[in-house]
């Protein structure tokens, strides 16, 4: 859909209009894959005084929350049509709808009459075109993500993004509006949806109080690892923006906030589209399936209570790893896991109900890790649980190398931005080294499990015998370990 655009030079009007104010600070565009980012105008200070700096306040009507969705959902018949057709499935969704109204209503060429403008209409205006997410990413750009824990997740979140927009062409086709500003010569497009979806996971934060929502100006703050600036929330005041205390900051210095201490780089490239590299923080999260020759496999993943992740996360050469479904699928029936299906009184409904060693586990089965530890052969579930880590990993790392050829085809070509290689290069580099160090670690923790008592007596060796070779699928961790 054509977009109109405002130059940055609108901005102060805006913000005059909107009792938005800028202390001693400026929204500046910064250029490059950064965009427009807050710089200071003069030195500040806030080492050894009380007085902190507020570098910019927003009042509280103009954060776009799910209250401020509905309220608005109650003055505009047009919007509320859009909402009762298409709304009501996430704060998410919702908030997505309103930003394509305010777009909608912005057009110059099909917004006319339709809906009540508000300060988001003029403020959408100024928010970029592009947002170098991957989900903004050419093809061949996503090509440079294979093999990273962001190929699937990025490939995932397109087919989710492309059925949000067909459901979201089928129910509002028959609004008249709708269909005039959007359908009838397609003039909305699936590349709008990713963008409004890009803005609002770049660009919303969580307050207390309110949750996830967005906040204009503010949302125009870059991040930095060493930030050096706050928000805070104030009901009745709305967003201030202060500096971090301890600070002292020359005339045009950049004012940042943090987008997340513990986020990983794949998920900063994810919402944010860049990876701070200052930032210490290596982890990754991998997805985990049953095994497809468990006869339990369904049945472990409709009751386990989460997603099956694995994270792993590596500070020097330390290596930390959590997985709290991995301790559910390497244990079977022989163990002591059952699954019953229970009929309710009225008999109208069954529930999966899961049991462990006769006990029901039904709603704790992400803890099999503390579950098992008083089990006579934990040691030996211990090491069942580092074969499976391990294999994991290895798929990963093999999907890295084998992919390796077919990314240097297309990494210097001039199909792909700078920005999207080097934040791709990146991404593959750091997940290389943190699987390397993960592997190497499972492998000394399986050596030591191997000389544990229970596992010698289990596989019925002596001491000094030779561990086997690492297996590499269930069914020889079933005759090696079980
Ligand atoms: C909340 S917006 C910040 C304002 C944004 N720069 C703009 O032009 O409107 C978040 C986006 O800013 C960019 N950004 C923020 N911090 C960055 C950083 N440290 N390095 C590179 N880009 C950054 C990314 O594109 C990110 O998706």
């Amino acid at each position: 859909m054509y977009r109109d655009h405002l130059p940055l030079t609108a901005l102060p009007a805006w913000c005059k209009l909107n009792d938005v104010n800028f202390l001693d600070s400026k929204v500046e565009d910064l250029g490059g894959s950064k965009g427009f980012g807050l710089i200071t105008e003069r030195s500040l200070n806030s080492k050894e005084t009380f007085d902190i700096p507020t570098l910019l306040t927003i009042p509280r009507d103009l954060i776009l929350s799910g209250e401020a969705v509905e309220e608005h959902a109650k003055a505009d018949g047009a919007f509320r049509q859009l909402i009762e057709a298409a709304g009501g499935k996430s704060l998410r969704g919702d908030v997505m709808l309103y930003l394509l109204m305010q777009v909608t209503i912005g057009s110059p060429d099909r917004g006319m009459n339709v809906g009540l403008s508000t300060a988001w209409t003029a403020y959408v205006k100024m928010m970029p075109g592009v947002v170098p997410v991957p989900t903004m990413w050419c093809e061949e750009e996503r090509i440079l993500l294979l093999g990273t824990s962001l190929e699937m997740a990025v490939n995932a979140k397109l087919a989710a993004l492309q059925r949000e927009f067909e459901t979201l062409r089928e129910q509002t086709a028959s609004i008249v509006w709708c269909e005039k500003c959007w359908w009838d010569d397609d003039a909305l497009e699936f590349r709008d949806w990713i963008l409004v979806d890009a803005w609002y996971r770049s660009r919303s934060l969580e307050l207390p109080d309110i949750g996830q929502c967005m906040v204009p100006v503010l949302d125009m703050v870059n991040h930095s690892s060493q930030a050096n600036a706050y928000y805070e929330h104030i009901s009745s005041n709305g967003v201030s923006l202060l500096m971090r205390p301890d600070k002292l900051l020359e005339v045009g210095s950049e004012i940042t906030i943090s987008y997340g201490d513990i986020k990983s780089e794949a998920e900063m490239l994810f919402s944010y589209g860049f990876i701070d590299q200052q930032s210490i923080n290596k982890s990754l999260a991998l997805t985990l399936e049953p095994f497809p020759d468990d006869p339990f496999g369904k049945a472990k993943a409709a009751a386990f209570g989460g997603p099956p992740v694995l994270r792993i996360s590596v500070e020097q050469d330390d290596v930390q790893w959590e997985c709290p479904f991995l301790y559910f699928m390497l244990l079977n029936e022989e163990d002591g896991l059952e699954f019953r299906m229970l009929q309710q009184t009225d008999g109208t409904r069954s529930q999966l109900k899961v049991f462990w060693q006769g006990s029901d586990v039904t709603d704790a089965t992400n803890t099999f890790e503390s579950l098992i530890s008083n089990h006579p052969l934990n040691d030996l579930f211990k090491l069942r649980a580092m074969a499976l880590l391990q294999d994991r990993l290895r798929q990963q790392l093999e999907r890295l190398y084998e992919s390796e050829e077919e990314v240097q085809l297309v990494a210097d070509t001039p199909l792909v931005g700078l920005h999207q290689r080097s934040n791709a290069m990146l991404l593959r580099k750091s997940e290389k080294l943190t699987l390397e160090k993960a592997f190497a670690a499972a492998d000394m923790q399986k050596n030591e499990l191997l000389d544990s008592k229970v596992v010698l007596h289990y596989l019925g060796r002596t001491g000094d015998e030779e561990p086997e070779e690492e297996t590499t699928n269930h069914e020889e961790v079933e005759e090696d370990f079980s």
